[in-house]
């Protein structure tokens, strides 16, 4: 993740102008798949944009978002000055992960053994899994893992997002099996005892109804998913248990 940060040195008698200008610009960088996030913040005579990277900022310069967010702010390029690029550092968190609340890797594996085990005597999901990959549970695993924030597996052996969809494709998967797999794993997850305080399951089934209507539309015919879109992450909503 790259952050880039740029300070216009706006007057004030155009600051209303350049507000308005970035509103408009701003629909550009939303529709861009390369810009995770992006903030104004105004202090005492500048403004400061800051521009979240899910991908290569390089990649928005190239595509087709760029030429129309310039634009709109053509008018206030010369207060800007050079964008400056940061990454983030690691200074700990005052949070644990989605991962580390779970249980980590082994509280995983062990809710997508038992899932796993129960799918080939469900009607409507076994013949989905028919020929499913002997290793399918642990791989399952890896990827929610990495999206709840823990170690990047899925990525390492799997080939990421990219990997994840690919294996979808085709499927066919309908909105009764998608609902099955959501029920089958929530029930699943009671049974192997995984946390159940209301902060964790919303924050958990947020993700599965997200992920699961995405499996549903990369596996429909003819699907042709964006390669270049990152692996999601998931973090808390708006409540959160360590705070009482
Ligand atoms: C949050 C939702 C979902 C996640 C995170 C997920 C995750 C994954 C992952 C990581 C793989 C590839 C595993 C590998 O690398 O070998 C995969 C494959 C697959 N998924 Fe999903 N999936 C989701 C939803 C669904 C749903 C709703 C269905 C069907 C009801 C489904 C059916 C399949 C099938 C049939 C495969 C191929 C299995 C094989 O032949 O090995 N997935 N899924």
């Amino acid at each position: 993740m790259m952050i880039e940060y740029t300070r216009y040195g706006v007057p004030a008698d155009r600051a209303e102008a350049f507000e308005a200008a970035y509103r408009r610009a701003a629909a550009h960088l939303a529709a861009a798949p390369e810009c995770h996030d992006f903030e104004l913040t105004k202090g005492d005579g500048d403004y400061v944009v800051r521009l979240t990277w899910a991908a290569d900022p390089d990649g928005f310069r190239a595509g087709p978002h760029f030429a129309p967010f310039t634009a709109e702010l053509a008018d206030f390029a010369a207060y800007a000055d050079e964008p400056r690029r940061h990454e983030p550092v690691d200074i700990g968190r005052p949070a644990p992960t989605l991962y580390e609340w779970a249980g980590g890797a082994e509280a995983f594996e062990k809710l997508l053994h038992a899932f796993y085990l129960r799918v080939p005597e469900d009607e409507l999901l076994a013949p989905l899994f028919a020929g499913m990959d002997p290793h399918h549970a642990h791989h399952v695993a890896d990827w929610l893992g990495e999206v709840f924030g823990g170690p990047s597996a899925y990525s390492t052996s799997r080939g990421g997002h990219r990997g994840m969809v690919g294996r979808h494709l085709g499927k066919g998967i309908t909105e009764q099996q998608r609902k099955r797999w959501v029920s089958l794993l929530l029930d699943t997850a009671d049974d192997v005892g995984l946390p159940d305080d209301p902060e964790f399951r919303s924050a958990f089934v947020g993700y599965l109804e997200w992920g699961t209507r995405m499996a549903v539309i990369f596996s429909r015919p003819g699907a042709e998913p964006n390669p270049a879109e990152p692996m999601p992450t998931w973090d808390w909503g708006n409540v959160r248990p360590w705070q009482g």
